[in-house]
């Protein structure tokens, strides 16, 4: 997955070193923060507008611990695509992204990256509105996986409602998922990052909701050779589904934008049709998945943000005694 070996290429080092950009290396002090989360899936959000937060993996890890952290699914710096690419973080711009358009840099909480997640734009989008930082209801979110345009519908201090448009949905062909010991039959579906969505027209909501999703499911990895997110969800039924999913680099979520997606499509497929509006019902609520007869997708949903503050400036430089706490 190019996303994941793009971080601090040797050309990216090259072209930050020839704008004299700064270097990601600790030189934030007492970094503020904002909690929020789209339909429960639960992302710290870092405004580092001149890239100067160093999101090692283990400082991720440790941000969104539980216990022990802020805890989240994710993080989602937010910076302008252009400062990202000028400090390294981003070799190039992605497709469909301009250097002033803003980019959320994300992170799975155990400090991987990945290419895209859709309840990240809609929170991000909220954010930026409600943080004071954009004032236009439509503007595009940048993602390793390209643009996406969003439209911001609502975003007030703590509620917003933001529809994304997800790009192409692309279909990977038939594979199996192993789930709770049971084989279950589904399709990889590539929505900018890869899924794995296995319909059960034999699976009701309450036998959904007794399935044991704390292993990670089994897959086969020379269909995903990076990785996957697994979907577990009943038959259309009156336009809607129940989903459920274990996520690539984060657990069990209560929620996934990009899966509720390709939950979408492969209930669509399994209804025999390729477009149409599908509702996602998931553990942390529900969001609108529309599919277009040109194979691409928008998905709506709410987004909430529900504190902010600052990330002690100690506790963050002892994350990483090698670098953060070198001579100290
Ligand atoms: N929760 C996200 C997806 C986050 C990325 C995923 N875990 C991966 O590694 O691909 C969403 O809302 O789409």
């Amino acid at each position: 997955m190019a996303a994941r070996s793009a971080e601090r290429s040797p050309a990216a080092r090259r072209r930050r070193d020839a704008v004299g950009a700064v270097d990601t290396v600790d030189t934030v002090v007492d970094m503020d923060f904002s909690k929020g989360h789209g339909t429960e899936n639960d992302f710290v959000l870092l405004p580092d507008l001149d890239v100067r937060i160093d999101l090692e993996p283990a400082r991720v890890a440790a941000l969104c611990d539980r216990r022990s952290g802020v805890g989240a699914d994710g993080i989602l710096r937010v910076a302008k695509a252009g400062a990202l690419a000028a400090a390294g973080v981003l070799e190039t711009l992605p497709d469909g992204v301009a250097e002033d358009d803003w980019f959320m840099d994300y992170r799975n909480g155990d400090g991987s990256v990945a290419e895209m997640c859709g309840n990240g734009v809609r929170v991000f989008a909220h954010y930026i509105r409600a943080a004071g930082f954009e004032r236009r209801d439509e503007f595009v979110v940048g993602s390793r996986a390209g643009g996406k345009p969003v439209v911001v519908h609502r975003a007030d201090a703590d509620r917003g409602e933001v529809t994304v448009d997800m790009g192409a949905v692309r279909e990977l062909g038939a594979t199996t998922a192993t789930i709770d010991g049971r084989v279950f039959p589904g399709i990889g579906i590539d929505v900018g990052n890869p899924h794995l969505a296995c319909v059960d027209p034999h699976l009701t909501a309450s036998g959904l909701a007794a399935l044991d999703l704390t292993a990670s499911p089994g897959y086969d990895p020379g269909v995903f050779p990076q990785g996957v997110n697994v979907e577990i969800l009943t038959a259309l039924d009156g336009g809607a589904v129940d989903m459920r999913v274990h996520e690539r680099g984060v657990g069990e979520t209560r929620s996934c934008g990009t899966g509720t997606v390709a939950a979408a499509a492969a209930a669509l497929r399994h209804d025999g049709a390729d477009a149409g509006r599908v509702a996602v019902r998931v553990p942390g609520g529900e969001v609108l998945v529309r599919i277009a007869d040109d194979g691409t997708a928008t998905l709506r949903g709410p987004s909430v943000l529900v504190a902010s503050g600052v990330v002690s400036d100690s506790w963050w430089r002892s994350l990483t005694p090698t670098r953060a706490n070198a001579g100290a």
